[in-house]
């Protein structure tokens, strides 16, 4: 008797402590966490004002300028009965992101659209997303809190293993975007492609087993068993190049292209932020702004640098001086703006090239040949950065130019088709400038450029040329023609040849240029080289120039040996 009241005492005794700890317990947690929520609340009240870049992020696609035709496919991609992933390309700052977060609401305006009015769009930066073998945190895929990590509560004190949806099962139902895709770790994206296939998430854990006599809950059960819901559609958003993206991502997603902006498209870019600060500007601030940028977030950061100058100062209005200040303090320089020359110079060819995400620019390539003295010519070809390479996480992408192979074909195609013997003479074609030139698709004008320069005749600055040539002298189809076409207009250029198999209907409405479709290289020579313009000599330092160029040593021997 006295035993059993002996241990009933030490077991109340017992109860009573363990009640007491965890009042303590429980009443320190609530003093602590109310006094974090106090602090919360207080950093909650300081706000600084919202930065430009978030005023005036574009609330409807028709404030996105200058993606039309991405955002249309956009759009043809996600908002139709049957939604597919995207991946969209295009450089830093273009309106990419701006374009994703307003595709899922519109697509939810569509009676036929599967995404529900609650669907959700998760945003995630792939480059912050790291491989953790342990698996321990994965806010993409999701992950397992073990019942051995601290904290893991009643459910990890009884040895349940407690599973964490990641971003793909927040997309449930909605759209995953992913900034940055090509950044993304490699075994990262091999887990994204399996639960893109597979619709749900398979969670693991060591302390999980199905065959176990261990009294799981039903919702631990169901995701370990059947995994976590996943059906989600991504469009994720690189500055890479295609090439450079998964292949196995980029065979299940359509493929948008966002381009880089032209000056008069950040003009208005810029002319709309300084409206949303509710600022007045001098007249020149958007062209000055459009000469100096070449994205969307440029232009925006340039002027809000350039109002807050005026604001400091006092001011509602932001004057060009402000603006230039910002300019020349930041060390901003100017796009390049290749125009025409004024007028036609042998050896002188406006070739079309693009660089970048699809911009078009006004390459010039000029030619000198002169008789050789050997028995076979030097050629040589300057101004070409012959390789460029690219990193990314997993490898090395190295591009060739192969503009110097090109020219020996350049050669055979005159020696061919013109019965001109080019290797008799020195030849040296330069690209100002010196860009990644592409040799294939500079081949009609590396031909006219030599051409004129060993024929003495002069080509007309109102052409600008794309194509490549093969060694029979057929022109053959290139690639970003149509923001070639662009920038031959820009450049001030009357007339475009294009290869035949580049013609696409609408070139018929571009206006003020006219576009010659082309399959062989005599249309080329004929529509750009002048045959009419006599070439005058005067002699001038040992080399023969005339009104349209310099004539190369060759016709000078001609010459002579005619008057001889
Ligand atoms: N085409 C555009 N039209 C209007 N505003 C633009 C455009 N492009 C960029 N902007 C401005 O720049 C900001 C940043 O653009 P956004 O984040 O959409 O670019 P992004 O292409 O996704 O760039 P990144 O690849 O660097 O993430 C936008 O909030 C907007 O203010």
């Amino acid at each position: 008797m006295i035993i059993q009241m002996f241990f009933t005492i030490v077991i109340g005794l017992y109860f009573f402590n363990a009640l007491k700890t965890q009042k303590i317990n429980k009443s320190t947690q609530s003093r602590d966490t109310s006094k974090e929520m106090e602090n919360l609340k207080k950093l909650r009240d300081i706000k600084l004002s919202i930065p430009l870049t978030e005023k005036s992020r574009p609330k409807k696609f028709d404030e996105i300028i200058g993606q039309s035709s991405g955002i249309e496919a956009l759009k043809a991609a996600i908002c139709g009965p049957n939604p597919q992933h995207v991946i969209i390309y295009g450089p830093p700052g273009v309106g990419k992101t701006a374009a994703a977060r307003l595709v899922l609401e519109y697509a939810k305006t569509k009676k036929h659209s599967p995404f529900r009015q609650d669907a959700k769009f998760i945003e995630i930066d792939s480059t912050t997303i790291r491989f953790d073998d342990r698996g321990i945190a994965d806010p993409l895929i999701g992950s397992v809190h073990d019942p051995i990590y601290q904290g893991a509560g009643p459910l990890g004190s009884a040895g349940v293993p407690q599973p964490k949806p990641g971003a793909v099962t927040k997309a449930h139902g909605g759209v995953l975007f992913m900034d940055e895709i090509g950044e993304l770790h490699p075994i990262e994206m091999n887990k994204l492609l399996k639960v893109m296939e597979d619709r749900k998430v398979f969670l693991d854990s060591a302390y999980y087993n199905s065959n176990s006599s261990m009294n799981y809950p039903q919702y631990i059960r169901e995701v370990f068993e059947y995994g976590l819901p996943a059906d989600f559609r991504l469009i994720g958003a690189t500055t890479r190049r295609p090439e450079e993206i998964n292949p196995a991502i980029r065979s299940r997603s359509v493929e948008v292209f966002f381009r880089g902006l032209t000056a008069e498209e950040t003009e208005l870019i810029a002319k709309n932020a300084v409206k949303k600060m509710g600022m007045e500007m001098d007249e020149e601030i958007p062209s000055t702004v459009g000469k100096y940028t070449t994205n969307g977030r440029e232009a925006v950061n340039l002027v809000q640098l350039a109002c807050g100058i005026a604001i400091n100062h006092e001011r509602n209005k932001v004057l060009i001086e402000d603006l230039e200040w910002v300019i020349e303090n930041g060390h901003f320089t100017p796009r390049p703006e290749v125009k025409i020359k004024n007028k036609p110079q042998i050896g002188y060819v406006n070739g079309l090239a693009v660089f970048g995400a699809n911009m078009g620019t006004l390459m010039e390539i000029e030619a000198i040949a002169m008789k050789s003295r050997n028995s076979d010519g030097i050629i040589n070809i300057t101004g070409v950065v012959e390789r460029e390479e690219i990193k990314s996480q997993n490898r090395k992408l190295i591009r060739k130019s192969n503009a110097r192979c090109s020219i020996e074909n350049v050669m055979t195609i005159i020696k061919n088709v013109y019965n001109i013997p080019c290797h008799d003479f020195d030849i040296h074609v330069n690209f100002p400038g010196g860009g990644p030139v592409d040799g294939p698709s500079a081949g009609v004008s590396m031909t006219t450029a030599i051409y004129s320069a060993i024929k003495n005749i002069p080509v007309s600055n109102k052409v600008a040329m794309t194509g490549e040539v093969s060694i029979h002298g057929r022109v053959k189809p290139i690639g970003g023609v149509t923001a070639k076409i662009k920038a031959a207009i820009k450049a001030g250029v009357e007339t475009v040849i294009i290869p035949k198999d580049n013609w696409q209907k609408n070139f018929e409405n571009f206006e003020g240029i006219k576009i010659i479709p082309v399959s062989n290289i005599n249309e080329v020579i004929e529509v750009a080289v002048i045959k009419s313009l006599e070439v005058p000599s005067i002699e001038e330092n040992g080399i023969m120039t005339s009104e349209y160029g310099i004539i190369s040593a060759q016709s000078k021997e001609c010459n002579e040996s005619v008057e001889n």
